[in-house]
């Protein structure tokens, strides 16, 4: 028997652990041992849409079917036998569910504690959307593609599971940014997102590295890795082919596909992307548009490439760099000029040749500086020509790179140099080739004319090698046409050399500009170069090119 005191006692508990369960902010529940209810709290009414007074007394299970085959048992059990609380995360569409459950072995009853989670799970998987995928695409991003590219060359090294890394960029998807502008960049960007993830199995993972580029990852690609991988990467670029719909009209775009295949050798997830993106870059040399493998061959030529660049920018900064002259003579065999051509002193491969670093200098820029320098050297030389009568009216022929006279400034620095040095601009000639002259005729026009103006020639070097068109050549102010040497070389022998030295020649004429026949070798080809109208030549059978010194001794002599 309870004496009052006993039974106030528990009143007062029961009414505070009552108040203290309708305060939590958990939903609560209260089973006894056979999982009857015994008591739910306000939260668990709201949570669950039920009333109170219909569930109290009824076994768990009746009132909730759907939890039948959820962990609870299992954390009743763990509850028991650690006699800890046993917590779990569960979905019940349309919630997301934190419950916890607390045993009570001697009163063969528990408490189930849960609640609604389902905006923390909101947040936290779009957080895990803002760091694994791309926002513009909704493809799985770098971080994600690292990861995932960590698994498979575990699965590769162990299992011997080959894959493969297609590296693909988009050829000159500037463009579109450009002259369309980014929103529309942006929209290529997506559909091409769409058009690589048509093209391979749901299984693969297609990412967006960043950018304009993109990578394959291929799991479990079988024993001939390699071909399978190049027929995927062929597939993709071929899925370039339709064009893409922007904003109602037809855009075409290519892409540039590098491939590296892996498997059971140990390699790094940055080994595989480097040698993709390698893969990339070579494709991108063979005209873009293709697919390239990556071979060990690819790093032994960017290794050269990185050596060559960093032994270029020491010369620049020291004084490895010297100009040979080659003279240019009439062909009734007088010095007419000179063209001043650039050689690398090199300290340990000796006299470098300037088709070997003139490429590199101009994909690097290295060439603005190397080519002010060659301008400035040569209009030296040229300016003090002018203090000596058997010198004073020869003139000086300049290389000039496309990637020089596309520079805005170029004139500038043209008028710039002839103002240091004091040399004559009357006679000095720019020598471009016919791929510059293509490009942007009009302000080539408007460049070369301003140059013009103050009294600087122009001639076309390798004249025939290129693409000129014939409607555009007489708008050009050039004055020279320099013939390529591989015409006058087949001059005398089987094939077509003489008939387009003859057609060079006719048009020479025609646009009233002097005709030089470079790389004339034998008496045989200035006879006949002579004989098809040539005013000048340059060549070996004059003389190759020589040292200033060298140069001065000649003109003396002669
Ligand atoms: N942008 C610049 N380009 C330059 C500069 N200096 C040179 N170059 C370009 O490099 C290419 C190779 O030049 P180089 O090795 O100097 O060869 C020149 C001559 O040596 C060669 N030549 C001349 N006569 C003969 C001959 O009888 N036979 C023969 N096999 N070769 C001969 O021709 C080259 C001159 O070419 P060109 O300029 O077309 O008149 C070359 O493309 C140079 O243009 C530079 O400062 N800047």
């Amino acid at each position: 028997m309870q004496g009052p005191h006993e039974s106030h006692v528990e009143a007062l508990q029961g009414a505070a652990l009552t108040a203290t369960l309708e305060s939590i902010s958990d939903a609560v529940l209260i089973l006894g041992h056979a999982w009857e209810i015994r008591y739910m709290n306000g939260n668990a009414e709201r949570l669950t849409h039920l009333v109170r007074a219909d569930v109290l007394g009824r076994n768990l299970w009746d009132v909730f079917p759907e939890a039948v085959d959820g962990p609870y048992y299992r954390a009743y059990h763990q509850a028991v036998e650690t006699n800890t609380p046993v917590s779990f995360e569960e979905h019940y569409a349309p919630l997301n569910l934190w419950t916890e459950i607390r045993a009570y072995p001697s009163e063969q009853g528990l408490t189930i504690y849960f609640r609604d989670i389902s905006g923390r799970k909101a947040t936290e998987a779009e957080i895990h959307r803002l760091a694994f995928y791309d926002k513009l695409t909704g493809l799985p991003n770098r971080q994600l593609l690292l990861d995932r590219l960590e698994h498979a060359l575990a699965l590769g090294q162990r299992g011997g599971r080959p894959g493969a890394a297609l590296f693909i960029d988009l050829d000159n998807f500037k463009s579109i940014n450009d002259t369309r502008g980014h929103d529309k960049g942006d929209m290529l960007l997506q559909l091409v997102a769409d058009r690589l993830d048509d093209a391979v199995r749901s299984c693969d993972t297609v990412a967006r590295f960043g950018g304009d580029e993109f990578v394959i990852l291929l799991e479990d690609l079988g024993i001939d890795a390699a071909t399978s991988a190049q027929e995927i990467a062929t597939k993709v670029l071929q899925s370039f082919h339709e064009p893409f719909e922007i904003d109602g009209a037809q855009h075409y775009s290519t892409t540039s596909i590098g491939v590296a295949v892996f498997g059971r050798e140990p390699t790094t997830v940055d080994e595989v992307l480097k040698r993709a993106d390698l893969a990339m870059y070579h494709a991108k040399a063979e005209g873009r548009n293709c697919v390239s493998l990556f071979d060990p061959g690819m790093q032994a030529r960017v290794s050269a490439r990185a050596q060559l660049e960093s032994e270029m920018r020491r010369a620049l900064a020291g004084d490895e760099f010297v100009l040979h002259y080659q003279p240019l003579a009439s062909t009734d065999g007088q010095i007419a000029g000179a063209e001043a051509l650039i050689r690398w002193q090199h300290p340990l491969r000796g006299m470098v040749s300037p088709c070997a670093f003139i490429p590199l200098a101009e994909e690097t820029n290295m060439i603005l500086q190397l080519g002010r320098w060659v301008l400035l050297q040569a209009c030296q030389l040229l300016a003090r020509w002018a203090d000596d009568t058997r010198t004073a009216t020869l003139e000086m022929a300049v290389n000039v790179s496309p990637v020089q006279f596309h520079r805005p400034d170029f004139v500038e620095q043209v008028l710039e140099v002839l103002t240091l040095t004091g040399a004559r601009p009357e006679r000095l000639r720019l020598e471009l080739t016919e791929s510059l002259l293509l490009k942007d005729v009009e302000s080539t026009i408007l460049k070369m004319e301003r140059l013009r103006a103050v009294g600087v020639s122009f001639a076309v070097d390798d004249f025939g090698t290129g693409y000129s068109s014939l409607s555009y050549l007489h708008r050009l102010p050039l004055s020279q046409l320099k013939i390529d040497r591989s015409f006058i070389a087949g001059s005398g022998q089987q094939g077509h050399g003489e008939a387009i030295v003859r057609m060079i020649a006719a048009l020479g004429k025609t646009l009233n500009m002097s005709l030089l026949a470079e790389g004339v070798e034998t008496p045989e080809q200035l006879a006949f170069v002579a004989a098809e109208g040539c005013q000048y030549y340059q060549g070996y059978w004059f003389s190759k090119p020589l040292p200033e010194h060298e140069l001065t001794a000649l003109i003396a002599r002669s």
